[in-house]
């Protein structure tokens, strides 16, 4: 027996049970394929595109970082056996802070004998995170690589693959901050275009390609438009409303958190709608959370934050991008914009937990005005990673994630849904068996607003 068809033998040929988080061992579930199929090629792709850098990496670091190349690939060729032999989990062995916290969580997960959790038949949003951080274990418990990110370039590559919608994007706005009046009715008919860029934006994952690059090159403006009737649900109008009444608050205090998702031409859209609030003063200042180390291969990292905007800054080909670059670029200068990147969001924990594991995140998010959640596995994060019935409104799957006004922004790419209306899922699923999975359909949600 191959070690796939293990999996398939200890998997169960249903749907998940409604209403509990996932768990990979069910057939039906998006988290068996990925378990099965997308976590081993995105670990092997890792490993490939290590052994191709070789040079270069040697070059860098000198000889001796081939014994570590050597090690790293030996350890990603582990975690894939482990995957796919459903072998139990083992405790994390780097000095890193976070460490010990998920050796507390793996003990927590083991059974009263001491017997450890496996791949099949644990939470997967624990799985796949532990997944992840295993990837990045094998390269901090190297000696030169420590701090390497494997994703890194082909993060710049999806960025630069996607310069001709950039310039679209970034000329439709730079035209307009260069007009000396814009009209409030102006601002709320283009706003919520800005915010369905940065959704769209999504769907440039290169966790689903294993790294290779999805170009971009249409009309983002037109794209919003024409791919309307792909969101299942749109509360953009609310979120707009909002905006637009905040601009009546006048204290200098007004801040936005975006829960950043993927670098590139993602992050990208994500920039333009931030200078876009910060210019017409609906907040004032705006901090960015990102990953404190390389994550789901291509969320955002402080390394990719500054080399985004240097390079939209000072590399792109086309003056109108340079301009919004130099723009951000003095957002980032006087501090008011900010890149954090809390440990929170590299745990396997959903967003419910903050408060209880992380007061002090939770009581920075309450400081915010608006806080936006993009992505799908903030999404996922967000609603507790649970296989909802879909119908199950927004707000209650969120539970006690509540420190402040909430926008949600995701493509759909796994099979957890809520807020849906009555009969849709069941009606696109009838058309369109892989709706969940591409990132082809959207939702923008709002909570408390
Ligand atoms: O958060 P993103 O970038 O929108 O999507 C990430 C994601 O699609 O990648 C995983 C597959 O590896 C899914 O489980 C997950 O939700």
């Amino acid at each position: 027996m191959t070690i796939e068809n293990e999996l398939i033998r200890l998997s169960v040929d249903d749907f998940p049970p409604r209403n509990k988080p996932l768990i990979a061992k069910y057939l039906r579930s998006f988290a068996f394929p990925v378990l099965s199929k997308l976590s081993p090629f995105n670990i092997s792709k890792t490993g490939s595109y290590l052994e191709g850098n070789k040079n270069s990496i040697l070059q860098k670091y000198g000889a001796d970082a081939e014994k570590d190349i050597t090690s790293v690939l030996t350890k990603l060729n582990t975690l894939r056996k482990e995957i796919l032999s459903n072998a139990p989990f083992r405790e994390l062995i780097s000095d890193n802070v976070d460490v010990q916290i998920w050796n507390k969580l793996l003990e927590d997960y083991s059974d009263e004998d001491g017997k450890r959790p496996t791949w099949m038949f644990t939470n997967w949003l624990y799985c796949e995170c532990y997944i992840h951080r295993r990837l990045f274990e094998a390269f901090e418990t190297s000696i030169y690589l420590k701090t390497y990110d494997p994703f890194y370039e082909q993060k710049m590559k999806g960025l630069v693959s996607c310069e001709d919608a950039m310039k679209i994007l970034g000329q439709f706005l730079i035209n307009y901050f260069n007009k000396s009046e814009v009209e409030i009715k102006n601002l709320r008919e283009d706003l919520p275009k800005i915010i369905k860029c940065a959704l769209w934006g999504n769907r440039c994952d290169l966790s689903q390609t294993g790294g290779d690059a999805i170009a971009q090159t249409e009309s983002p403006l037109k794209l919003v438009d024409s791919l309307q009737d792909l969101m299942l649900v749109d509360e953009s109008s609310k979120a707009v409303d909002f905006l637009c009444n905040s601009l009546s608050i006048t204290n200098d205090d007004k801040i936005l958190d975006i829960i950043l998702d993927n670098a590139g031409y993602e992050l990208f859209t994500d920039l333009c709608l931030a200078d876009y609030l910060v210019t017409y003063k609906f907040v004032n200042i705006v901090r960015f959370h990102g990953k404190a180390i390389p994550w789901f291969v291509s969320d955002v990292t402080n390394q990719d934050f500054i080399t985004t905007i240097d390079y939209i800054a000072n590399k792109s080909t086309c003056e109108g991008l340079k301009e919004l670059g130099k723009r951000w670029e003095s957002y980032m200068k006087s501090g008011q914009w900010k890149f954090e990147c809390e440990q929170f969001w590299t745990l396997p924990f959903h967003f419910g937990q903050i408060k209880l594991l992380d007061i002090e995140l939770y009581n920075k998010l309450s400081q915010s005005l608006l806080i936006i959640s993009k992505g799908d596995l903030n999404y996922r994060k967000l609603v507790g990673d649970v296989f909802w019935e879909p119908t199950v409104p927004f707000s209650q799957a969120v539970g006690n994630f509540k420190p402040s006004k909430l926008i949600a922004l995701r493509t759909l790419k796994s099979d957890i849904t809520c807020g849906l209306p009555e009969g849709l899922a069941e009606s696109i699923s009838k058309n369109d068996p892989d709706w969940l999975k591409i990132g082809k359909y959207a939702v923008i949600h709002v909570d408390g607003i």
